[in-house]
């Protein structure tokens, strides 16, 4: 992996409507982030944070059901030209969140430098709705549909080039609550998911081994979009829209381990951390041991 780290953090909440997420990359820097990456023989640069415009008043839904559009494609654009420099300077990017809207930048920025970037999306939600399909109008349930090009042009458009990702290099892990226009969307381009329901039969072990098997062979990076929501909310508490029934601590370390071993990621961000819904910064915490893990933390 390289060793060269750059930490961007992006304080976004307008990508939903809780309040609070944008704490998000405090409460992980708080909790030790740079510390963890320098002992793990990083050469961390942390960025600091990237500055998110505020509308006057959160906006109510406009411009087709996308709440906060312009601001959320204007954070996200500065988000994507960062990320494409820090890889222009063969730096890993290393993005804390932040709403999951922010997963739209990163993917703009990182894509441009592959062919075929792989997509592992860790979490309870496919985030594959558009305007059309949202329930809420919430822009964070819709990067994973920008990077496939669907959606408003504002977003999927951002670094005029589209689609970002291809459908058969996303693997989505952990899913268990989904739109129908979300499955809809999922049959129609066959990607690949393995629900809750795999990973009580098949086991994290299988699941992750898959994955990393698909991804190794048919892509030139991977990225690694982690939602705190894919935990089970007991173990990861502070998450603006929780799902009952999600992995658990010890499946999340084991992924981060096996994705650690198998050496195929180029680029990662964690995202969904609210410290205000949060029970003495636990998920932040969470967070940073996950990456320790993911970057190859050992006991032995
Ligand atoms: N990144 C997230 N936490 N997304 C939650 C999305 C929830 C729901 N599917 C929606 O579109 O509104
Ligand atoms: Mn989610
Ligand atoms: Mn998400």
């Amino acid at each position: 992996m390289n060793r060269n780290m750059s930490i961007i953090g992006v304080p976004m909440d307008l990508g939903q409507s809780r309040r609070g997420v944008d704490m998000g990359p405090s409460a992980i820097r708080y909790a030790g982030v740079v510390e963890k990456l320098e002992r793990l023989q990083f050469d961390v640069n942390d960025l600091g944070d990237i500055t998110i415009n505020r509308p006057d008043s959160k906006n109510d839904k406009q411009e087709g059901n996308l709440r906060n559009l312009p601001q959320v494609a204007e954070g996200n654009q500065k988000l994507a030209e960062m990320v494409d420099q820090e890889i222009e300077k063969d730096r890993f990017p290393l993005v804390l969140g932040g709403d999951h809207s922010i997963a739209i930048g990163s993917l703009a920025g990182i894509s441009k430098h592959y062919e075929n970037l792989g997509v592992i999306w860790y979490d309870a939600h496919g985030d594959l709705n558009s305007g059309e399909t949202s329930p809420s109008g919430n822009i964070h349930g819709m990067p994973l549909a920008v990077s496939l090009g669907i959606g408003h042009e504002k977003l999927t458009n951002m670094l005029d080039y589209q689609p970002k990702i291809k459908p058969e290099n996303i693997v989505i892990v952990g899913a268990r609550s989904l739109d129908p226009g979300e499955k809809d969307l999922i049959k129609e381009k066959g990607i690949k998911v393995y629900s809750m329901h795999e990973i009580d039969r098949m086991g994290m072990t299988k699941v992750m081994a898959e994955t990393i098997d698909y991804l190794k062979d048919r892509t030139d990076g991977v990225h690694l979009s982690l939602d705190f929501d894919g935990l089970d909310p007991s173990e990861a508490p502070g998450v603006g829209t929780p799902v009952l029934g999600g992995m658990t601590y010890r499946e999340s370390h084991l992924a981060m381990e096996m994705l650690a071993e198998s050496d195929i990621l180029t680029s990662a961000e964690f995202v969904e951390v609210n410290p205000i819904l949060d029970d003495k910064n636990k998920t932040a915490t969470v967070a940073v041991g996950l990456m320790g893990s993911l970057f190859g933390e050992k006991l032995k």
